[in-house]
This record gives structure tokens, sequence and C-alpha cells, in this order.
């Protein structure tokens, strides 16, 4: 028999946005942070929270019925997953990129279909400016886009970590290094690596704290410079991480370049993104990233594997493959 032809994945998908603004709004209430300490009843939770009585019931019961949230017995606790990666107080917390699509994306992307029609950003520089510049001069923003950085990319980082052969070089450099979650999950794992964070100089302070929190400060630096502009720093492996979809296909294209010509022979780039299938028909989570960059950035977009072997041939990196990261992210790996 046949199954019915009905409307039920079009609405899931089409109100998916309730879901979703569930979830980023429990992240910015802290409900999962409040409930680490343990389980507890509606009044309960509801009064830690600081909600009104009104909504508060569906919305607990909401993130239960979206599998965010467990209820035993009218008690309210976190799921195991939510308990280890939305605690704020946990290392393992990766709610800081939820944070940024709570307070800017979500707004941002209400301009899909403007930025669809015209091409242009839909956020902080929709009228135009340096969007890292411009983020950056707000401290608030500055901070949380760095630590939105350290959620999105934590997954993959220790990936890498698990991947590469690292045992085999004595450094490597983080190119556009943000809060430095990359860095300090590589750092941890190779106790003989030096390792150098590099980024724009507001982020020098925020780096180096979080770095500090690791006590890892004796062996990961800070280097502050414009990678468009300034000399790359001195590594065996050159890691470039959500940079290159930033960028327009001539920015990617220089920057790769610059890698290679960074490089001693030997010497490794490693890129990592939500890279798109090459039939462009499977990551749908690498072609939302690449509409985000859409809305974000003058010319970003991201790319497929293929695309990304054929810029890094053409720069004279060997040895060149793709190797998936287990979640929306692929590494691509270049040998000088
Ligand atoms: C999308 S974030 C990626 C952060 C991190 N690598 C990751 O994967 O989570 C891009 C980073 O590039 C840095 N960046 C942007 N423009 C830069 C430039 N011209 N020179 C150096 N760093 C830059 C930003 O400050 C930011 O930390």
């Amino acid at each position: 028999m046949t199954e019915p032809v009905t409307p039920a994945a079009i609405f899931q998908l089409g109100m998916g946005f309730w879901g979703s603004k569930t979830l980023l709004s429990a992240v910015d209430l802290d409900v999962f942070t409040e409930l680490a300490a343990g389980p507890l009843d509606l009044d309960a939770l509801t009064l830690k929270l600081g909600l009104h009585e009104r909504g508060a019931r569906d919305f607990f019961d909401a993130l239960v019925a979206l599998g965010m949230l467990e209820r035993n017995g009218g008690l309210y606790s976190n799921t195991a997953e939510t308990g280890l990666f939305l605690d704020r107080n946990k290392p393992t917390y990766v709610g800081g990129l939820l944070e940024m699509a709570n307070h800017r994306l979500y707004r941002f992307w209400g301009g899909l279909t403007e930025a669809l029609r015209t091409g242009q950003p839909q956020n902080e520089i929709a009228s135009g400016g340096d969007l890292f510049a411009t983020m950056y001069a707000d401290p608030q923003i500055l901070e949380e886009f760095l630590e939105a950085m350290t959620g999105v990319s934590l997954g993959a980082a220790n990936a890498i970590a698990a991947a590469f052969p690292f045992d085999r070089y004595a450094s490597f450099a983080d190119i556009g290094c943000a809060q430095g979650g990359l860095t300090v999950a590589i750092a941890n794992a190779y106790g003989h690596l030096s390792a150098t964070g590099f980024d724009l100089a507001p982020v020098g302070p925020i780096f180096e704290k979080y770095v500090r929190g690791f006590g890892l400060s004796d062996r990961v630096s800070f280097q502050a410079g414009n990678f468009f502009c300034d000399p790359l720093p001195e590594a065996d492996v050159l890691i470039m991480g959500h940079i290159l979809h930033d960028w327009n296909l001539e920015q990617k294209e220089a920057l790769v370049a610059k890698a290679h010509a960074a490089l001693k022979p030997g010497g490794a780039l490693i890129i990592y993104d939500a890279i798109i299938d090459d039939d462009r028909r499977e990551n749908s989570f690498g072609l939302l990233m690449s509409l985000n960059m859409l809305i974000e950035t003058p010319g970003g977009f991201d790319y497929t594997g293929a695309e990304c072997i054929g810029w890094l041939r053409k720069a004279g990196f060997t040895q060149t493959r793709v190797e998936p990261l287990g979640g929306a992210d692929s590494m691509i790996v270049g040998v000088k």
C-alpha cells in the first residue's frame, strides 16, 4: 500500500521556527543551567526563572515534547544532552552559538527574502561597513560572537584532534582563532605542541583569558593581525576553521595561497567548514550555512569538498583529502 500524501512534513518544517525559538529562549533564560543543580517542579522552576505563570507550563512541556527536557512525577530535569551541552557552568557548554542565534541571527533571518532578492547582507552591515569591525566595536557582541564560535566548533575541534596526526608536528597556528575553542582542544590533546592563535587585535584579551582558564598560557600564545595584509604565523600546521566561508571566491583563493606561501615544505593546511556534499543535496546544514553567509557577509558562501580541493591544488598543495568530522563539518587537508 502506498503511503497517503499529507502536508505533515511541510508544516513540520514551515513552523519549525516555533520549536527553534522555544529552545533559544530556554537557553537565554538559563533553563538548563538551573536544572543542572537538580530537578524542579513547575512552581519552583517558574519562580527560579522569573517567568509569568501564564506561559510557563506550556513552555516547559513543549521542551519536554521537543526532547530538550524530561518530566517525571511532576519534576522537570535536563536530558543527557541538554545537561552536558547547555549547562553554562560546564566546559562542554555549546549554547554560545544559540545565544548568538537568539540575539542576532533570528532577527536577521527575517530578511532572507530581501537578501535573496538583492544579494545584500541583512545584519549590522545591511547599509554598509565591515562585518568584524562593526561587530567588534560593541564589547558585548564581540564576546558573544567569539563564544558562539567555540560552540559551533567544539565538536569539529575534538574530531580534528583525534583524526589528524599532530604527533608528527611540533607546532600549529589557528588562523582566525576566535575565543580559542579549537586551539585549546588540540593543545590539550597533544602536550608536546606549541600553538598560536591568530586573529584581529580585539580578540586577543578574550582568547588569552580562555587559554589561561585551561592553564595553557605557557605554550599557547596570541598573535594579532589581519590575514589579508599581515604575515601569517610560522607553524608546521595552519588551520582555517569557518574562515573561507566568510569570503568571496577571490579572497578564499588568496587565503589558501597565502597559507601555502607561509608553510615550510612538508607543512600542512587544515580547512574545516560545513562542507557541502559534491552533489549539493545532502548536507542541509552546509547549504543553510551558506544562506547564513548571504545574510551575514557581502560575498561569503559555503562550498563543496571538490571546489576546495581545486583551490588547494591551484595553490600548490598535494596529498589533498576531505575527511568528514562526524557532524555537519568536514576537514580538507593539503600538504606543501
Ligand atoms: C567565523 S569565525 C571562525 C572562528 C573559529 N576559527 C571557528 O572555527 O570557530 C571567523 C574568525 O575570523 C576572524 N577574522 C575575520 N577577519 C579577519 C582578518 N582580516 N584577519 C584575521 N582574522 C580575521 C574573526 O575575528 C573570527 O574570529
